[in-house]
């Protein structure tokens, strides 16, 4: 045994550790996980063992048949062997995914890691957890399957060679559809709480079997669902369809590839060289391609039903209707840089004029990011809004086995949380360990905890709170690029940990220095208490420490957090003019310099050094930013009769615009 490759799958995440390769990290990422996939934690564990998560929505099956791997065996590992991959635990929802992987390998450098013979006990432990669930499952003859699962029935065109764990069967137009018994509306509707609106919508739009529909375009932040939701829809309609993520697909023709390799019933695999059904660069060859696939794979169903009559078989679909979903399109953005690909797939409805085919989007920004009166029609959009908090309990308390114990539990760790993150993955990754712990004085984890238990679990929890929340902070922030050895590629990884926000950096819209302070000191007015201005800022906008040192009694500390806490959940406030000035003119002070020093050749911004020049044009400013819709006007206040103001933009986007100023936005920004 010379590797070891398991991927961890936490919610959204999949953590890869791999050892056993004289690889630096950066030959890794550029030999073959880079390009394939999103990094949101990177680091090199003790010599040869890599760890990072990345983001992917596919089990390992479908990471082979949708890329990566295949890329990685080819050029990698000639002669790799896929001994099996296993499910573990699916505790909390979570899908753990382990994939053990066996030389020989071709490649010379290629020994046996002395880590690997002696890892670390997780890596033992994990080790040993796979192998037991690998017996359990092969003796059971099948995969176990987790509450929620993704389709694995794909595993078609994964690059395991002769084993008896892997999927080999011949694919057949059933591989069409999810793979799994289909499952009912309310057991689609009772897997994911908090969505219930959106799922109805999406079945009332995808409309009976064999009715037409118009492209959708479903939206939402990430982690809210969409990706799970549309595939299990599909288990429950149990109607075909094709799935390709722009994440693992991140070229054209990878992505056209992709798509007819599942039309076509095509598997990748040692036999055919890892090679696609048809080779396909350019949009037009694809669209030939695809015509024709989609053609057989109708006629094949409409065929089969006319075959069976009313009689249906096990595993046949329902209707004639065939559907490609597009995932994570906004990715698309970031490797087509001929900007032809998004303006293709959007007008594909109207090119293939097929009315068989539905094609659903899925994006996590919104449709104002994509369409610019291209003369295409615009698809039907779905938005996923984030979850509330009491969604989000709903959702962790799912599958819980004590739900007292886990809900107490949540009681003191969910609304400090979700002011940072509301994706469900993140709070998912960070309750467990700290669950965990607040278990850990416990004999008997079936107890219903009393009010004295509940403060003594709590205080034994307390002290891993705030450096857990400081980590999901670091990583929901996306400001904490992992120890990278080099610049170059500590900004590339970061960009690629990014996701999406890949152009968290720059600003795609110009605005002088002195707005972007006006729009910062706008959205701490509308984020932190009135109250706290005094403690935030000193004369020289620096946090006044010795403010914060002066003592209360806890009582009233504990009364001041209460009113802190309301007002923040009350989302963001109104402030008045005064407030606005007073702060701009703290963060100004300490930037001033770098404000001279940007706007000197900007005469036309009309925006100078000195407290004089910097606050003479920023009424003209607020008019602007308030015309732009980032600052509203929020009514006058009932007694003084002056008007208020709040401030529109969320916190990504103030983020963005600090950054773009090297402003640390975070250090003011108030969080218990
Ligand atoms: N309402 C919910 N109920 C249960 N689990 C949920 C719910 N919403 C999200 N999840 C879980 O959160 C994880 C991430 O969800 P998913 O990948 O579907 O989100 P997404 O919106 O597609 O994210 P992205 O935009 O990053 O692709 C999954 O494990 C999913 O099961």
């Amino acid at each position: 045994m010379v590797s070891f490759i398991s991927f961890h799958r936490k919610g959204g995440s999949i953590l890869l550790l791999c050892t056993c390769l004289h690889q630096t990290k950066a030959h890794w990422r550029e030999s073959f996980i880079f390009p394939a996939f999103s990094f949101t934690n990177c680091v090199l564990l003790y010599n040869q063992v890599l760890v990072a998560t990345i983001t992917n929505h596919q089990s390992p099956s479908n990471l082979f048949s949708e890329f990566g791997f295949c890329c990685f065996s080819v050029h990698f590992f000639s002669d790799i062997r896929v001994c099996g991959s296993a499910l573990i635990s699916s505790n909390q929802g979570l899908l753990n995914w382990v994939l053990l992987v066996f030389g020989p390998f071709s490649h010379q450098k290629t020994t046996i890691c002395p880590d690997f013979l002696n890892p670390k006990p997780w890596l033992n432990h994990l080790w040993r957890k796979s192998e037991n669930i690998g017996h359990r499952r092969n003796s059971m003859g099948k995969e176990e399957s987790p509450q929620v699962t993704r389709r694995t029935t794909r595993s078609s065109s994964s690059a395991t060679v002769g084993t008896k764990t892997c999927d080999s069967h011949p694919l057949t137009i059933k591989d069409l559809v999810f793979g799994e018994d289909p499952i009912s509306l309310n057991d689609l509707l009772s897997s994911f709480p908090g969505r219930r609106i959106q799922i109805l919508e999406l079945v009332r739009l995808l409309g009976a079997s064999n009715s037409p529909m118009l492209p959708l375009f479903i939206y939402g932040g990430a982690s809210s669902g969409k990706t799970s939701i549309v595939l299990q829809m599909f288990r429950h309609l149990n109607r075909p369809f094709v799935y390709s993520s722009c994440h693992t697909c991140y070229s054209p023709r990878i992505l056209f590839e992709s798509v007819l390799n599942q039309l076509l019933l095509h598997r990748k695999d040692a036999a055919n060289g890892y090679s696609s059904a048809k080779r396909c660069e350019r949009p037009s060859d694809f669209v030939n391609f695809l015509r024709e696939a989609l053609s057989n794979v109708i006629n094949n169903f409409k065929g089969n039903s006319g075959k069976l009559g009313t009689k249906k078989l096990v595993g046949q679909a329902d209707g004639n209707m065939v559907y490609l979903i597009f995932d994570n399109l906004e990715l698309v953005r970031e490797w087509d840089k001929s900007s032809t690909i998004l303006p293709f797939l959007f007008n594909l409805y109207d090119i293939l004029k097929m009315p068989e085919v539905g094609l659903i989007f899925v994006s996590n920004t919104s449709p104002d990011t994509y369409y610019s009166n291209m003369g295409y029609m615009e698809p039907i959009p779905v938005h996923f809004p984030d979850y509330t908090e009491d969604d989000l309990r709903q959702i962790l308390m799912k599958n819980q086995a004590n739900r007292k114990l886990y809900s107490s539990f949540l009681d003191v760790v969910l609304r400090s949380f979700c002011r940072i993150t509301r994706r469900v993955d993140e709070l998912s990754t960070a309750f467990l360990p700290l669950f965990q712990k607040y278990c850990e004085p416990l004999h008997d984890l079936g107890v219903v905890p009393n009010e004295e238990m509940k403060r003594r679990l709590f205080s034994h929890l307390q002290p891993q709170i705030a450096p857990s929340l400081n980590e999901v902070f670091k990583v929901s922030s996306q400001s904490s690029p992992a120890a990278e050895s080099n610049k170059e590629t500590k900004k590339k990884s970061s960009r690629r940990k990014l996701g999406v926000c890949a152009e968290i950096d720059e600003l795609d819209f110009h605005m002088s220095t002195s707005a972007k302070y006006l729009l910062i000191s706008a959205f701490l007015a509308s984020r932190n208490p009135a109250t706290l201005d005094a403690s935030l800022f000193d004369s020289m906008g620096g946090i006044d420490s010795r403010k914060r040192k002066r003592k209360s009694s806890q009582k009233s500390l504990e009364k001041k957090e209460n009113a802190e806490q309301e007002i923040l959940m009350k989302g963001p406030g109104t402030f008045p003019l005064e407030r606005l000035l007073a702060i701009f003119q703290c963060l100004t002070s300490v930037a001033e310099g770098s404000i001279d020093e940007e706007e000197h050749g900007d005469e036309g911004s009309g925006v100078q050094g000195g407290d004089g020049g910097l606050m003479s044009d920023v009424l003209l400013q607020l008019s602007s930013l308030c015309n732009a819709n980032f600052i509203v006007k929020g009514g006058s206040c009932p007694l003084e009769g002056s008007t208020r103001y709040r401030s529109t933009v969320c916190e990504d986007m103030a983020l963005k615009v600090a950054r773009s100023l090297k402003f640390p936005l975070s250090k003011y920004l108030y969080r218990r």
